[in-house]
């Protein structure tokens, strides 16, 4: 479903280029979990946007159901960001002035969805969440657990292929950030591709594929499949 053939992220500052990223390669079909295991700074952030088509490689190509990504225009990329594509950060970056239906329900409004569907589908992910009782609050009314679910709701709520996920617990204690992993698990339960990207050695085992990043290398050797009832 998602490929990225040898990619490379460099930044330019006058004279002086950093290169983040050197010759990726990963693959990622339709429904699979994969975890991408890296130390502070190891590149992480910046493989996550490029294969979540927030930002171009310096090198290399990048295909999503067969379409080649780099070279579509940014319009095109980003239509196809709001259809196919949800993004968990370690914040949940609500809109404060939204209530928790309304955040979750804003990415329909990009897709032009009608009102009648558009209440429905955030009924549902407000009653997978359960989040029923927190719809009309707004997110400073909301735990840290609380807000996080309504991002995760926000992601699910067009339907994506994949969904993203850069350190979602990072802001959480231990018994929230295992509730969040198992909300997001259960998503990859029912078909939905997981990437998550964390430094947290201890939650590896959730995943069915695992990536080590390293100075911006991946390091392929260390690739683990593991298969789970
Ligand atoms: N715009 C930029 N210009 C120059 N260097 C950058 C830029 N963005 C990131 N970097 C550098 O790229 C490296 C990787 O950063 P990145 O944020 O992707 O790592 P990370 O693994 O996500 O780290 P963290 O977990 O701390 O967020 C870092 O050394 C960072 O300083």
């Amino acid at each position: 479903m998602l490929q990225a053939i040898e990619i490379s992220k460099e930044y330019r500052k006058g004279q002086i280029t950093t290169t983040v990223l050197s010759n990726i390669n990963i693959e990622i079909n339709a429904g699979e979990y994969l975890m991408v295991l890296g130390p502070s700074g190891s590149g992480k952030t910046t493989l996550l946007n490029i294969l979540g088509f927030l930002d171009k490689p310096t090198k290399g190509s990048l295909h999503f159901k067969g379409q080649d990504i780099c070279h579509l225009s940014d319009k095109e990329r980003l239509a196809l960001r709001r259809q196919e594509i949800g993004y968990v950060f370690k914040e949940a970056n609500l809109i404060d002035e939204l209530t928790v239906s309304e955040n979750i329900e804003l990415p329909l409004l990009y897709q032009k969805i009608k009102k009648r569907a558009r209440t429905e589908r955030v009924k549902i992910l407000l009653g997978e969440m359960n989040l029923l009782h927190r719809k009309k609050n707004y997110p400073h009314e909301l735990s840290a657990l609380e807000q996080q679910k309504v991002a995760i709701a926000r992601a699910m709520v067009i339907r994506p292929s994949v969904i993203f996920a850069d350190e979602p617990t990072g802001d959480l204690n231990s018994a929230d950030g295992s509730e969040i992993l198992d909300v997001l698990g259960k998503i990859n339960d029912n078909g939905t591709a997981l990437i998550l990207f964390t430094h947290a050695k201890s939650i590896i085992g959730r995943a069915q594929k695992l990536v080590q990043l390293f100075d911006g290398h991946l390091l392929l050797d260390n690739v683990i499949k593991q298969e789970w009832n």
